[in-house]
């Protein structure tokens, strides 16, 4: 068979693993691995393959034909058309193990670590309702949505079971003047309630809108930030902390994970009053304004302007507190100073190899690694683990409940 036929075959298989990706793997009757979404471990399918590989291929799901006990009805009429979820099938124990189980498997086979040390997975004590950002596009009648799975393609929804309430009451009520140029809508609520709507396209020409709600709202093109109403920042709490967040900024999505993460860093980073720690992809200075209590002298190295802005304003009361606004890549291979702790927190792509190694040359005595990604995340320890480094631990957090992404915190000792 072609690899044209073999794109359309059929094929009923069981469903052995759960993927990183929230896909499940089965096998095709010539051994081949096949990559299926919407589907749990155990249950026998019906698939038609979308896509095959010499080694591998992918499958859309057509039936279930034995259906594991573990499965459920989505909550959400778009999932499996809308992209934003993977795991409603599911109900949230489920969820939690195989992401741990997934991490595991990441863990032994990318990063070659036979019995990884991993701590139980840190639940979201919101499985649904837990994000305070919502980020859609338009489709071609200027409605919102979110992308088709593996496309680009907008879906329009109708209800969306992630966002915040407040976040909920606002987004149906938008109304929007669909401009070419127009590319993302992002809505964001702060501790306060307080809710900032972020306008980003390719043109200078801010859209048009309205709300029957009252909010903040800035517009960011390659011209820069306007602000259309309100302020351009909103004041985001974690663990009684205010943080300025200005509207180009990460910020944790899951407010009360991002206070699980801090409190794990607090309990399992060896800080005195002498340690110089080393906050690298910083942010807004989460991490740091918690641990900068600890030690003798902190460095934050971030690459984006607003981000660092926002850093020198939530840091601006310890002395002791300096920041490097650059790439980690460009910084770290000319840092003259001895870090003995040391936290990352990269994007998705891991740490861009001149950074990596140029931290294992600073030599420092611990590193905590806060990853979005299992995978780069297992790249990256391998490196630090031939260069001389022992990982103690692996803890899980679930920031996304629905999807499959995997967050998690790594403890490396030299
Ligand atoms: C996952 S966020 C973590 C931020 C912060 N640790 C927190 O928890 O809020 C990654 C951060 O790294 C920054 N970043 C991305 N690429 C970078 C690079 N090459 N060098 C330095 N910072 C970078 C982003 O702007 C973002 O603020």
């Amino acid at each position: 068979m072609g690899q044209h036929d073999l794109r359309h075959a059929v094929y009923e298989i069981d469903l052995l693993s759960p993927a990183y990706g929230g896909t499940c793997l089965g096998r095709l009757p010539d051994g081949r691995a096949v990559f299926v979404p919407l589907g749990l471990p155990g249950e026998r399918v019906r698939v038609r393959l979308v896509e095959a590989r010499r080694t591998f291929a992918r499958a859309e799901l057509l039936e279930v034909l034995r259906p594991s006990a573990q499965r459920i009805s989505p909550r959400c009429p778009h999932f499996g058309e809308c992209g934003g979820c993977h795991y409603q099938h599911m109900d949230y124990a489920t969820q939690c193990a195989l992401k741990e189980a997934i991490l595991r498997e990441q863990l032994q086979r990318l990063a070659g670590i036979p019995e990884p040390p991993l701590r139980p997975l840190v639940p979201s004590p919101n499985a649904w309702n837990y994000r305070n950002t919502v980020q859609f596009h338009l489709d071609g009648q200027g409605r919102l949505g979110y992308h088709r799975p593996d496309s680009h393609e907008v879906v329009a929804i109708r209800e969306c079971h992630l966002p915040e309430p407040v976040l909920n009451q606002v987004w149906p009520q938008l109304d929007l003047e669909p401009i070419p140029g127009l590319e993302r809508v992002e809505l964001r609520v702060g501790s306060g309630e307080e809710v900032l709507l972020i306008l980003e396209s390719r043109d200078p020409q801010a859209p048009e809108f309205s709300v029957d709600f009252p909010l903040s709202a800035v517009h960011l093109s390659p011209a820069g930030t306007i602000v259309l109403a309100g302020e351009d920042y909103l004041v985001m709490e974690v663990l009684g902390r205010p943080f300025k967040v200005s509207a180009p900024s990460f910020f944790q999505v899951n407010t009360a994970q991002a206070a699980a993460m801090v409190q794990n860093l607090l309990e399992h980073l060896p800080l005195t009053p002498q340690t110089t720690l080393l906050d690298v992809y910083c942010g807004v200075g989460l991490f740091t304004a918690f641990l900068a209590p600890r030690v003798g002298r902190c460095l934050g190295v971030e690459v984006s302007p607003s981000a660092c802005e926002d850093f020198a304003v939530n840091l601006d009361e310890f002395d002791h507190v300096a920041l490097y606004q650059g790439a980690a890549e460009e910084v770290l291979p000319w840092l003259d100073v001895r870090p003995e702790v040391v936290v990352v927190d990269p994007p998705r792509a891991g740490m861009a190899p001149a950074a990596l190694e140029a931290l294992i040359r600073l030599e420092p005595t611990c590193i905590a690694y806060v990853s979005c990604d299992p995978a780069t995340l297992a790249r990256d320890l391998r490196r630090l683990m031939e260069a001389g480094y022992t990982l103690r631990h692996v803890t899980p957090f679930d920031l996304f409940p629905q999807t499959y992404h995997i967050e998690s915190i790594s403890l490396l000792v030299r």
